[in-house]
């Protein structure tokens, strides 16, 4: 009955129509549509309310608006159960807070942006897409200026287990995530790369770097060699990977010579950006991502 139209059927003209624009389907309701039965209005209703999905998939838009809020729905419970696995094993000592939070930062990105096909080709599916980000915005923020309280959130998303860290670096991050949804979503590489370097090659540099990072930049000693290139190399194969993914599945033709150089110096620009003493000015999931988004846009 959700999709039902409930009409008021009593005008001849609008049986008239809905005769005219339904193939009788069966007998039966050739029989209830003919102009020569006067069919009650409940009749009318419970055809109405039994064609109703081939009629709105039939006019695309009940099919589309059903797979969209559908997709949207999978993927927010999937961002909640991303967290909450992560709060989990954090808990129980399984893995360190930092390495669970670059997990987080890592994942939740891409897992995101790889979700994307599952929506419909209509105009509005991004729209339904960036919904995801949408709600762990308000979450971050209602966390963040503590209205509510979600140790879990706070654990797998913050270096000090602070609410008003979610108000930083989360927070910039989903912001990008639904800035990609909305401006470049499918139609784009250039979205594609940006998260692909924010969330795999910013989060990799953290956990490479702290582990590995003995040899330090020498503009910027809080930072390594070993974060940078690392940053390098897999922000480069994450967003190849994630152009080779959505190019399979027809959203992309792409020129992969003339894309690998490219993709190649988006990297190597984005981690020149992060590795710089900035931090304090703009935060990471600022400045990567935009370095991307520029240098894509002049080279793309
Ligand atoms: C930990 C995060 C950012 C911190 O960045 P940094 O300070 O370490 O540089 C990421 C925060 C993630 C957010 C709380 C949850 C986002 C969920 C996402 C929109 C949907 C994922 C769906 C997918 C299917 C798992
Ligand atoms: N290029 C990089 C980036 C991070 N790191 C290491 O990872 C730690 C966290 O890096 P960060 O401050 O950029 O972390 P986020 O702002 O990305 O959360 C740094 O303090 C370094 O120990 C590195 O060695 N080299």
């Amino acid at each position: 009955m959700a999709y039902s139209a409930i009409l008021r059927l009593s005008s001849p003209a609008c049986r008239y129509i809905i005769h005219q624009s339904l193939p009788p389907f069966s007998p039966l309701l050739s029989h209830v549509l003919s102009p020569s039965t006067i069919p009650s209005n409940f009749e009318y209703c419970l055809v109405i309310s039994a064609l109703a999905p081939a009629l709105f998939s039939a006019v695309g838009g009940g099919g589309a608006l059903l797979q969209d809020a559908g997709a949207a729905v999978l993927v927010i419970g999937g961002g909640y159960a991303l967290v909450s696995t992560f709060d989990n094993l954090t808990r129980r000592n399984l893995i360190e807070q930092s390495l669970s939070r670059k997990l987080v930062h890592i994942l939740s990105g891409l897992l995101f942006m790889a979700a994307w096909p599952i929506f419909s080709t209509s105009t509005g599916a991004r729209y339904f897409a960036s919904l995801v980000p949408c709600i762990n915005c308000s979450r971050l923020v209602i966390h963040g200026l503590s209205l509510a309280t979600d140790e879990g959130l706070i654990k797998s998303v913050t270096r000090e287990g602070k609410p008003e860290e979610l108000l930083r670096g989360p927070l910039y991050y989903v912001l990008v995530l639904i800035l990609c949804a909305i401006v470049f979503w499918r139609e784009s590489p250039i979205g594609v790369i940006s998260l692909a370097m924010m969330c795999g090659g910013d989060g990799i540099a953290d956990i490479v770097g702290r582990r590995f990072g003995s040899l330090k930049i020498p503009y910027n000693p809080q930072k390594s060699w070993a974060g940078s290139l690392s940053m390098f190399l897999f922000g480069f194969l994450v967003s190849i990977g994630m152009l080779y993914y959505f190019s399979i599945l027809g959203y992309f033709e792409l020129d992969w010579v003339w894309t690998i150089k490219r993709v190649a110096l988006v990297s190597f620009v984005a981690t020149v950006v992060e590795s710089l003493p900035t931090g304090k000015l703009m935060d990471d999931n600022i400045s990567v991502p935009l370095a991307s988004m520029v240098t894509a846009l002049l080279s793309f």
